[in-house]
């Protein structure tokens, strides 16, 4: 079992909901935003939540939620986690915790160090942050685009809190992002893919193996 976490996201069947249990993955994210082909609704978490075991901590990742939405999403207790995806405020992302009682996530968008630098704002605020590529103006997604950043500008990172490596990241590459970035958790979703949406119990499996092995 590595000393990494594993985040496996934008599941959608039961058969890879299963795939990422075996393969020893510590988290499953299940993404509630109807322009992505990853896109799942409540009672769809719901049952594919029940499939893992209760360790295994369940993340919604919403875009600029309202708390409409919040309300049905977590009312049925399937989730652990939410992480904020958009372009959430510091304070609205602390109201979000305050509100729902669950551990919140903000992903952060990195091009540069400003970015990361940037990212102190929610220190306090937020439980976890997960540094994720940029996408390009005007994009449908705000993530799940397989896009990577620079990790070197991770190196040495010192922020008071959790934090996470997102974006871009595959079997093939996972070992040299934990080496550059020695991120404590790590989250893939497009590259443990065969097509945008269609997860992969091979690639999900190769994925953890290849994390477990750093
Ligand atoms: O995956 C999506 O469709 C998505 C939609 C809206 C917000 C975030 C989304 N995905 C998250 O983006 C990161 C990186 O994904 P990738 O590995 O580069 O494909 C990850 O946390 C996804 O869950």
């Amino acid at each position: 079992m590595s000393r990494l976490a594993i985040k496996i996201c934008g599941l959608s069947t039961p058969d890879t909901v299963g795939a990422a249990v075996r393969a020893g993955a510590s988290h499953i994210g299940f993404v509630h935003f109807a322009k992505s082909p990853r896109h799942v609704d409540a009672a769809q978490i719901a049952a594919l939540a029940a499939i893992a075991p209760g360790h295994m901590e369940k993340v919604g990742v919403v875009v600029d939620p309202a708390d409409d939405l919040l309300a049905e999403l977590t009312a049925g207790g399937a989730l652990t986690a939410l992480q904020l995806h958009g372009k959430e405020s510091p304070q609205r992302a602390a109201a979000i915790r305050q509100r729902f009682g669950l551990p919140v996530w903000k992903a952060i968008s990195v091009k540069t160090r400003a970015d990361i630098d940037a990212a102190t704002a929610y220190v306090g605020a937020v439980d976890l942050l997960l540094f994720d590529a940029k996408t390009p103006d005007g994009s449908a997604l705000p993530g799940g685009m397989g896009l990577r950043f620079d990790w070197t500008l991770l190196r040495g990172l010192s922020i008071p809190m959790p934090w996470g490596l997102s974006g871009g990241l595959s079997a093939d590459n996972a070992a040299e992002a934990v080496r550059i970035t020695d991120a404590p958790l790590i989250d893939v979703s497009s590259g443990v893919e065969s097509a945008p949406g269609i997860k992969s119990v091979d690639k999900i499996m190769a994925f953890c193996k290849a994390v477990s092995a750093c």
